[in-house]
């Protein structure tokens, strides 16, 4: 190799490679040598036809170290990413590892990464602690045991409430809530049976560059995060600074209407059989039950925002997220996470939080147990979800929060994102 380089120009970062070639693992030297001969020619626009060079970018959806990697042949050689970045792979060649770089990253040198399938296979093998057990012990047990789901306020008292606006069809989502001891209310069911699903590895996911076009309808975005982090706020500001632009979905229910309630604008009221029936059909993004009546919001109540071509602020459990991800939906997902602990009792003294109430009905102050909680919850959350998250904003201070909102769409609506290839090319 040597010789053959001999009278080509060589930069700096091929003469750093060579100088690796003296190490003693066979491997690293097979990786080397491959390296080499890629810093040299991929620089070249036109050399690309020199090498088999597929334009194939992935989204990462773990964090990798190669530090950390007992496996790897050569850990100099290796490329250490995030959750999220995009990678754009330069060599498939090796079954088990692969070559990539960061996309955008004007560095033409590749480094190794682990290939999906050697990934997938290591993280299988692993699962039952990573990824299983934290949630029996933290999440799962306490919830089913101390929480409902949230009740679907049964009145749009909501937005009044705080701030003396009705928006009509607002209404609080099925996240869960712990469970207040003194109610006795009956357990809030929410398609539990799929709520832990651990089948998925989380490893790398094909994408490419997606920007709307303006006859397009928008992007579906959403929201995620723990009870009391600030959903139901940033969506009502959201709503209330633009009523055209941002819609929210109209749940279904199966309780009788009031009188002063029309149907379609606070609820859709339909009857136990025709619920059931939906649920069926599988017409449930989520539902659940609540004191012997059903709620729900539905595939089409979403679409039906879309229809007005509005932006459609859903909020959702995590796990519900992975059904939305479809080429009609093209879901952007927004994880709002609490701040510190200190910057909670700071921020929140006023505050109140909704699902826990009073002997009277009224929404109760944050204890501190609410915040360790909010921030316990995150956590699991992102470490169990935070593949599926594009965007994560802190809610620390209120109007901070909104403000990074607010950009995020508008980037999200003039700019181009990554998106599984899988929505455009099914
Ligand atoms: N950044 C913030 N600073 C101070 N108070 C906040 C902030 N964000 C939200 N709040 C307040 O915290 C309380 C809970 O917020 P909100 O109801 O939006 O939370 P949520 O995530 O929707 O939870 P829940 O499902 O319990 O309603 C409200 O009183 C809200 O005004």
């Amino acid at each position: 190799l040597a010789e053959e380089l001999q009278n080509k120009p060589l930069n700096s970062e091929t003469r750093e490679l060579l100088k690796l070639l003296s190490k003693p693992n066979v491997k690293s030297q097979i990786f080397i040598r491959s390296q080499v001969s890629s810093a040299y020619y991929v620089p070249g626009p036109v050399d690309t036809t020199c090498r088999r060079f597929v334009k194939m970018f992935i989204k990462a959806l773990f964090d990798y170290d190669p530090n950390e990697d007992k496996a790897i042949p050569c850990k100099e050689a290796g490329l250490s990413f995030k959750k999220g970045d995009i990678l754009q792979i330069m060599s498939q060649d090796d079954a088990t590892w692969w070559q990539a770089k960061h996309a955008g990253d004007a560095n033409p040198r590749a480094g190794l990464i682990p290939s999906k399938h050697f990934q997938e296979r290591r993280l299988a093998l692993r699962r039952p602690e990573i990824l299983v057990q934290p949630l029996k012990v933290s999440n799962r047990k306490s919830y089913e045991e101390t929480i409902e789901c949230e009740e679907i306020k049964e009145d749009a008292e909501y937005a009044g409430n705080h701030s003396g606006t009705y928006i009509a069809g607002f209404r609080r989502s099925f996240r869960l809530s712990r469970k207040d001891k003194k109610t006795n209310k009956s357990m809030y069911e929410c398609k539990k049976s799929d709520q832990y699903d651990t089948a998925d590895v989380p490893t790398y996911e094909e994408v490419t560059p997606y920007r709307r076009q303006t006859n397009e309808k928008y992007r579906l975005v959403v929201l995620v995060g723990p009870v009391g982090v600030g959903l139901n706020e940033l969506k009502r500001k959201l709503l209330i600074s633009d009523t055209q632009h941002y819609g929210v979905t109209v749940p279904h229910t199966t309780r009788a209407r009031r009188s002063q309630e029309s149907d379609g604008v606070e609820y859709i009221f339909i009857s136990k059989h025709l619920f059931e029936t939906d649920v069926q059909n599988n017409k449930f993004i989520e539902y659940g039950e609540y004191k012997n009546n059903y709620y729900g919001t539905s595939i089409d109540s979403v679409r039906s925002v879309l229809a007005k071509n509005k932006v459609c602020l859903l909020d959702v459990q995590p796990h519900t997220v992975k059904h939305l991800r479809t080429l009609e939906f093209k879901p952007y997902v927004i994880f709002i996470k609490p701040p510190s602990i200190e910057r909670l009792r700071e921020t929140r003294k006023n505050a109140k939080i909704i699902s826990s109430r009073d002997d009277q009905g009224a929404a109760k102050p944050f204890t501190e147990e609410d915040f360790q909680e909010m921030i316990k919850s995150a956590q699991i959350m992102e470490n169990q979800y935070g593949h599926l998250f594009d965007k994560i904003i802190v809610n620390d201070d209120l109007t901070v929060a909104f403000n990074e909102l607010k950009t995020t769409f508008d980037k999200l609506e003039t700019e181009a994102h990554w998106v599984p290839v899988s929505w455009l090319h099914s």
